[in-house]
């Protein structure tokens, strides 16, 4: 478990087993009094009732890992086959968002955008519906904080408590279970759901009050956003002047920018190959809510600007629902000129 910050409880490595959601917390709370917390044997009890709302790239392999976990898990998504899967492993289904918050105890929504999240979270049939006194709402999504200040409020307004948990990591991290969660809202709820997010990640941190869980998941994907353009700037540019981008790839991962998102995806980029794991129209949503974020308090971010730039033209051509390190392409089209150009 990393180390997260002085609220942060410290669960020792060997307390996280994987099939084993253990945790002293679980001791504590009512709600979640079916957790065990026995550090030293099988958990021989069920956790509480969980629900999932959101089976995509992400919402899939996190609901799966709780399943595996032995959690008592219903899901739903607005595509109903894509809880097939994991109905197979053992999961409940319910055809509301609503119905799922009513049966069980905490509710994760994993949701595409601002406009998904709210709906789910408080539309028609919406969670906010099932929710009551003694229950949790746990949206990871990535989100802006006006939205999961306003989702806070209709999931709190029915008795409910309400974390925001946005995460870092991406598809394979989420398959293994080490996913970093940047956590703020009701601090009671934090603790009672650390199980839970033990078991889809490997540290979490609480940071206060709602919206800076969704502030630091917009700082560190504008960051990573503007890295991608800058990458992908230098993979075309050591190509165009003679130079094999594979070296510069190789050459990148031994020096002070090495980065894994680097030696990963540079193969695939060299090949124009991208199999998506953040899709590159969420990377952009996530530039544009941090250019609102930054305008909020003046700050100027004219790298995020220019990048967001980008990856809106590689939106136009088609590319949103490939990996992000299609944003190359749009460049790709840029550099594109008549042999006569000087
Ligand atoms: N992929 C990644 O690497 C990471 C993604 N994230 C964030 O996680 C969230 C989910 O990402 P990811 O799983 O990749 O995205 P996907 O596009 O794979 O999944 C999006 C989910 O949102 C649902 N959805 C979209 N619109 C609506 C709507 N109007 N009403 C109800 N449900 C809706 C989709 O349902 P349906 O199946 O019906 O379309 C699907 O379940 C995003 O906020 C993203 O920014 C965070 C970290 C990493
Ligand atoms: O929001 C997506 C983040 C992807 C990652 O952290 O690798």
């Amino acid at each position: 478990m990393a180390m997260c910050s002085s609220f942060c409880p410290q669960i020792p490595h060997h307390l996280r087993c994987r099939g084993t959601p253990i945790n002293p917390f679980s001791l504590s709370a009512r709600t979640f009094s079916s957790y065990i917390s026995n550090s030293s044997s099988q958990a021989t009890e069920k956790p509480a009732r969980v629900g999932f709302l959101g089976i995509g790239i992400m919402g899939s392999p996190m609901a799966q890992n709780l399943i595996k976990a032995g959690c008592d898990l219903t899901v739903w998504n607005r595509t109903k086959n894509k809880c097939d899967p994991l109905i197979s492993l053992g999961a409940k289904y319910k055809s509301s968002p609503e119905e799922v918050a009513a049966s069980c105890d905490v509710t994760f929504a994993m949701l595409a955008d601002p406009r998904s999240a709210m709906d789910v979270a408080f539309g028609k049939c919406g969670a906010a519906s099932g929710m009551g006194p003694g229950k949790g709402y746990v949206d990871v999504s990535t989100v802006d904080g006006p939205t999961s200040k306003l989702i806070s409020e209709h999931i709190k307004s029915t008795g409910a408590l309400f974390l925001e948990a946005p995460v870092s990591g991406s598809k394979k991290p989420a398959e293994d279970g080490q996913l970093i969660f940047l956590t703020a809202g009701d601090k009671y709820l934090y603790e009672k759901v650390a199980p839970l997010l033990d078991i889809m990640g490997k540290s979490r941190f609480y940071l206060g009050d709602i919206g800076n869980g969704a502030a630091m998941k917009l700082v560190v994907n504008m960051i990573m956003g503007s890295m991608m353009a800058s990458f992908s700037e230098g993979l075309l540019l050591s190509e165009k002047v003679g130079l094999d981008p594979k070296v510069l790839v190789e050459v990148v991962s031994q020096g002070a920018i090495s980065a894994p998102m680097y030696s990963t995806k540079g193969p695939s980029m060299i090949q124009s190959l991208y199999p998506t794991a953040f899709p590159l129209k969420h990377q952009q949503k996530d530039l544009r809510l941090a250019l609102g974020l930054a305008e909020s308090v003046s700050q100027p971010i004219p790298i995020a600007a220019a990048a967001n730039e980008l990856y809106k033209v590689a939106k136009s051509k088609g590319l949103s629902d490939e990996d992000f390190s299609a944003v190359i392409e749009a460049l790709k089209a840029k550099s594109q000129h008549s042999p006569n150009d000087q």
